[in-house]
């Protein structure tokens, strides 16, 4: 096999974990020698083996100068598990083909700096963009301390989230919201705004028949202004509410000792100010489900990083029902924000288009 192919498996052992190992990246690694795989391995779960020592292991003596092919830079720092750099000297191995430097700037390049002062040859960039990918969330968090945003709206062909009555059940098919859950799992937290919350009562948990890890549920709140029969203040999942200065935090924390209570310092949330906050808290990726006041929000100061738009073959009408995106309408359609469309797929009956600000 080529080495392209044997770190095409390395990545497919990685993508094979994306959602399950937050905080930590995804990562893969394949050992080969003399054209023969004689170690692979995943990082399964935080706290875990990284996915260099379940391959070296398989590969036991065998490692003495063997090629390792890693998805992403051998760490070099003593985590919950000894530094994999010092594993790969340890192990003698030959040549170590690197995907992606790590993009913690604290570590980024030490990892190799300890291989090649120890002899092995290393090869840094082989399928770098597929490996970037898998991590996209990861290194973007890991650059701004503030979460990867991921907006998302499911909408009938001609751009409705509900009727004017605030109905939706449903608009997209099965198929179309079991893949909205897959992608609930992959990300640390899922936000919505009161609106949401008091118009939908959405339980905003993964249910899938494989299951799937519930992201932690924000809610936006400025007062605190939950009715106490909604599904997001159960202990289905971990909730945690945003809201102003004004709000009573303690009455409500009293009322609600399982609920995170995240108060800002102004009156009206700002956006910057809650992403910051979420960073501070661990948050490395939100899923913002709207409303479509929420997502004018995202929209207006451009804080999201990627937007699905889940599209029905419906056409529902009417200038009172509620568009995908709401709040003012910029005067000029030139200030529309551009996007690039980097996916468009059908899932089920509907069509999910994935799209990024350009620019980025
Ligand atoms: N109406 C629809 C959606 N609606 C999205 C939100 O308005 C809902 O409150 C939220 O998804 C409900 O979450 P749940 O209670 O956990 O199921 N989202 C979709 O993808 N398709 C729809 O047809
Ligand atoms: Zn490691």
């Amino acid at each position: 096999m080529s080495k392209e192919k044997y770190m095409e498996l390395a990545i497919t052992l990685a993508r094979s974990t994306i959602g399950q190992t937050s905080p930590n990246p995804s990562v893969g690694a394949v050992v080969v020698k003399e054209g023969q795989i004689i170690g692979m391995g995943s990082h399964l779960k935080a706290g875990k083996e990284h996915a260099e020592v379940y391959a070296l292991d398989q590969a036991g003596d065998q490692s003495v100068g063997a090629d390792i092919y890693v998805t992403l830079e051998p760490c070099a720092h003593h985590g919950k598990t000894p530094p994999c750099a010092n594993l790969l000297v340890e192990r003698k191995v030959k040549k170590a083909y690197i995907a992606t430097v790590d993009p913690n700037p604290k570590v980024a390049g030490k990892g190799i700096e300890i291989l090649r002062n120890a002899g092995i040859e290393v090869e840094v960039g082989l399928m770098e963009e597929e490996a970037r990918k898998i991590n996209e969330m990861f290194f973007y968090y890991m650059n701004h301390k503030q979460p990867f945003v991921t907006m998302k709206a499911a909408m009938t062909l001609d751009g409705k989230i509900a009727t004017a009555s605030g109905d939706s059940k449903w608009i997209t098919s099965e198929q179309a919201r079991a893949d909205v859950h897959q992608e609930r799992a992959r990300h640390d937290a899922i936000l919505v705004g009161a609106n949401t919350v008091k118009h939908d009562n959405p339980q905003l948990t993964v249910r899938l028949p494989q299951g799937g890890k519930n992201p932690i549920r924000v809610i936006l709140s400025t007062k605190l202004s939950i009715q106490a029969d909604r599904h997001v203040l159960n202990h289905e999942a971990p909730t945690w509410i945003v809201c102003g200065q004004q709000a009573d935090a303690e009455a409500f924390q009293k009322k609600y000792p399982h609920i995170k209570v995240i108060q800002m310092d102004t009156d009206e949330m700002e956006l910057e100010e809650v992403l910051k906050a979420l960073g501070e808290h661990g948050i490395q990726s939100l899923y913002v489900e709207g409303g479509s006041r929420v997502h004018h929000s995202f929209l207006e100061k451009q804080l999201f990083q990627e937007c699905h738009w889940y599209i029905a073959p419906k056409l529902l009408g009417g200038a009172d029902a509620i568009p995908v995106i709401g709040g003012k309408s910029p005067s000029k359609m030139a200030d529309a924000l551009d996007v690039t469309i980097d996916s468009m797929e059908q899932v089920g009956t509907d069509i999910k288009i994935i799209a990024r600000p350009k620019g980025g």
